[in-house]
């Protein structure tokens, strides 16, 4: 629940441009942001607005917070994928830990909407990740596979490949979140990259990403991406991480996929 219209509207805009000004962020790292409902067409029309003033394609994706598995009916206060894709969105993303904790998302529903946002031509980002007391058991690597296995069941390889998969530990995540240590992710990115790594489209970390520990995070092996809340709230600090993945991508064990 942030951002206005206008704040929405200057933030999409100000990165279409900035990307565009900077050629070594265009075409080594693809952005992406997934603004409130509410803010989707308006940054669609922003993007395509700069685009069309700069006569190239914009290389923001966009993408919508939620949506629901039924392509229509009464599901008040819901949105559906089309409802999502005809505001602008190229992406949804899918069981985002508050959603599993306070909207009843299960694995059951996500799966229902990883295969509905594909049947529509967009990309599911599906996020998974153990709470603190899964995570002190020593069973946050099974409990990130089940949740991936469960919605990711029965896609064909071309479909996994149009998914992009973020590992977000719920303790790691928001105000009451702490940066996960390089050694704590090592071994669920070791499961991730060895079941989905040449599979998904892109396995991203996301939960507490900041300006400091961006680097050192793209080098755990298996991070693809990063997928930043807090941090990237201000165009300032969203382009700083941007050049911290470009970077990593110019460096010699860039493996940042486009
Ligand atoms: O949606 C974003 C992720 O939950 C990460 O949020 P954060 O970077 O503010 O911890």
């Amino acid at each position: 629940m942030t951002k206005t219209l206008a704040e929405a509207r200057d933030y999409a805009g100000g990165l279409a441009e900035a990307i565009l000004d900077r050629p070594e962020l265009a075409g080594s790292v693809q952005a992406f942001i997934i603004p409130p409902h509410t803010a989707l067409a308006v940054v669609a029309e922003e993007l395509r607005g700069v685009g069309e003033r700069r006569g190239v394609e914009t290389q923001v994706i966009l993408g919508a917070q939620n949506a629901h598995w039924e392509e229509s009916g009464a599901w008040t206060g819901e949105i559906s994928v089309p409802q999502a894709a005809d505001a602008g969105a190229r992406l949804v993303e899918i069981g985002h830990s508050e959603r599993r904790e306070h909207f009843g998302e299960t694995v059951e529903t996500t799966r229902l909407k990883v295969r509905t946002v594909l049947d529509h031509g967009l990309r599911p980002l599906l996020c998974v990740g153990e709470p603190r007391e899964v995570r002190e058991a020593g069973e946050a690597e099974e409990f990130i596979l089940a949740q991936a296995r469960g919605a990711l069941a029965g896609l064909d390889s071309a479909q996994l490949a149009r998914v992009l998969l973020a590992y977000e530990p719920i303790w790691a995540i928001g105000e009451q979140g702490r940066p996960a240590t390089v050694e704590e992710l090592a071994e669920p990115f070791a499961a991730l990259e060895r079941v989905y790594g040449a599979q998904v489209e892109a396995v991203l970390y996301g939960g507490s990403v900041n300006q400091d520990n961006a680097a050192e995070l793209l080098e755990i092996p298996g991070v693809d991406g990063l997928f930043v809340g807090r941090a990237a709230w201000g165009l300032d600090g969203y382009l700083e991480l941007l050049e911290t993945g470009a970077s990593h991508v110019r460096g010699a064990h860039g493996r940042l996929r486009q």
